[in-house]
């Protein structure tokens, strides 16, 4: 498979040393624009339906027949309640489409206490990505409890997106704990929450394995309106600026 993982087998830490832009997108058009762009990750979504909205199960298989394996591609399964058997389900629904990476967010630390367990099982057949949300308090000493669980990765983004990005709510120090933290733990690492342009710098020089956007990407900082593709471009070199 070109530029990643391949389809099937992708573990944490195997998509490589190079910063990466995940894209995320709602159709197989989007897709192709961020194909396009220089996308590392196709990242399908529904930004309608909140921080990490899901799309239907037949959109994300018609958006992974578009992609044809070019790039590792990544589904959310919905803002869901903390419900582990829900989130259970969710999973499996999602991984059987065929997508690379399930991403499963976790807005409280209840949340992770109710639902880790269901994320134990499933992780054993398909590879998960927690995302945790910097405006809900998120606990670093979680990081292990999720690799133990089998997750592959681990992803910081906003629950809220009205304007506040991971800037507001972090620091570039704590920040750096949780990208070092991850990564001696073997997960992989994005970080997320209404990135800007003039975010990318800073968040480089802490080396996570991909950097993600959608309200950057669209018209006027719309992540409900389209993709851009002079925004895609533009942040795609300012993610790729001085990579080997
Ligand atoms: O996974 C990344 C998110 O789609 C980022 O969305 P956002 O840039 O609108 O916060």
């Amino acid at each position: 498979m070109a530029d990643g993982a391949g389809r099937g087998t992708p573990r944490g830490r195997e998509l490589g040393a190079m910063i990466r832009m995940l894209a995320s997108v709602t159709d197989s058009a989007e897709a192709e624009m961020a194909i396009g762009a220089g996308a590392g990750i196709i990242d399908l979504k529904n930004p309608a339906l909140g921080a990490l909205g899901a799309l239907p199960l037949e959109r994300i298989r018609d958006i992974l027949a578009q992609v044809a394996g070019r790039r590792p591609v990544s589904a959310t399964i919905g803002d869901l309640p903390p419900d582990a058997r829900l989130t259970d389900r969710a999973i499996r629904a999602t991984a059987a489409t065929g997508v690379d990476y399930v991403k499963v967010g976790f807005f409280t630390d209840a949340h992770v206490r109710d639902c880790l367990p269901s994320i134990a099982a499933a992780a054993s057949s398909c590879s998960i990505v927690a995302v945790m949300f910097a405006d809900r308090g998120p606990d670093p000493t979680r990081l292990a409890d999720f690799a133990a669980a089998g997750c592959v990765g681990i992803m910081l983004d906003t629950a809220e997106k009205s304007g506040k990005g991971l800037l507001h709510h972090m620091t570039i120090a704590v920040l750096q704990d949780f990208v070092s933290g991850a990564r001696d733990l073997g997960l992989l690492t994005g970080l997320a929450g209404s990135l800007r342009l003039e975010d990318i710098p800073q968040l480089r020089t802490l080396r996570p394995d991909y950097l993600g956007f959608r309200g950057a990407l669209c018209q006027a900082d719309r992540r409900v309106a389209g993709l851009d593709t002079e925004r895609l471009r533009a942040v795609h070199a300012a993610v790729q600026a001085n990579e080997a």
